[in-house]
């Protein structure tokens, strides 16, 4: 099984081409935001850590009606607190791991061919690392805040900055990712450009179900794209380290 992770900035199209994968291709669709948001529900242990932690920083961190977390006060607090947003991340991003490892166990017992991990922060929480193709969507930054504001009418103009300014930039996604998509124009141009690389990406049903009926061959190739993906990150993360002093110098 090939796992794809799909990422991209705040409001790039991650949802859109999602949709399109999971409605037109019938893949399945392991959406990172979606399960982030199921870990912290009340009682949840990730709550719980969240509500002790917050709760004196964040006066109304609990909506009364329901005892569920206010997102919206706890964004705008995190997103303008660099410190308290890798708290956050400390906190959230090893319970959304996990049932995203779960769920992709789950896929290949059942002899998908594909599956896609929709993930924002797919680089920066390491999550590429279980990937075998990487697939970014980006789009230009005032279309991206465009798109943004028409979303999320809640949000001001500088909370959507906040969020963009608290993310990876697109030049170092490019960088990292195998396949690069731009969603600069309509929707026909994308779903035209995603349908190429998708019929590019696919392994072969033989390929599939020799995985599932010899576990072997599953861990050898799941244990080599892992180390080739580590290697990737570390050549990755050196060369961008020189580049950033030559900078300097
Ligand atoms: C801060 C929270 C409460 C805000 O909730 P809200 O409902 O307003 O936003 P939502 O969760 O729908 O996220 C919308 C978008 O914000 C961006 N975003 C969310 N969390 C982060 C983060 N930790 N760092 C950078 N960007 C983020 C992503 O692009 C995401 O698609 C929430 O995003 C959260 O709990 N984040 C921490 C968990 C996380 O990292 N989730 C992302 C998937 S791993
Ligand atoms: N090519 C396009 N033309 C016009 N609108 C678009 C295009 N692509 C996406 N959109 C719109 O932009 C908004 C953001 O897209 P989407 O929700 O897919 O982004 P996302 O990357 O999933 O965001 P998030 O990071 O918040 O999950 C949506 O309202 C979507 O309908």
């Amino acid at each position: 099984m090939l796992v794809i992770g799909l990422t991209g900035g705040i409001a790039s199209g991650k949802s859109t081409v999602s949709k399109r994968l999971h409605d037109e291709y019938g893949l399945t669709v392991i959406d990172a935001d979606q399960i982030a948001r199921e870990i912290v529900e009340p009682g949840k242990p990730a709550y719980n850590h969240i509500v002790e932690y917050f709760s004196t920083r964040i006066p109304d961190l609990i909506n009364r009606e329901n005892g569920s977390l206010n997102r919206t006060a706890l964004g705008r607090y995190v997103f303008v607190h660099k410190e308290e947003l890798q708290v956050l991340n400390s906190l959230t991003h090893p319970e959304v791991r996990k049932e995203i490892i779960r769920r992709v166990l789950s896929s290949w017992i059942h002899f998908e061919k594909l599956c896609v991990l929709d993930v924002p922060l797919l680089f920066e929480s390491r999550m590429d690392e279980l990937c075998g193709s990487t697939l970014c969507i980006v789009c230009d930054r005032e279309i991206q805040l465009q798109r943004l504001l028409k979303r999320n009418p809640e949000w001001t103009r500088q909370d959507c900055e906040n969020r963009i300014d608290n993310q990876m930039s697109n030049d170092e996604r490019k960088e990292r990712a195998d396949v690069v998509l731009d969603n600069d124009t309509t929707l026909d141009v994308l779903y035209d450009r995603l349908d190429k690389s998708i019929r590019r990406m696919q392994p072969s049903t033989a390929w599939t179900y020799l995985e599932v009926l010899c576990p072997p061959i599953t861990f050898l190739s799941a244990a080599f794209c892992f180390l080739r993906n580590l290697l990737r990150r570390s050549q990755f993360e050196s060369s961008y380290k020189r580049a950033n002093l030559k900078k300097v110098e």
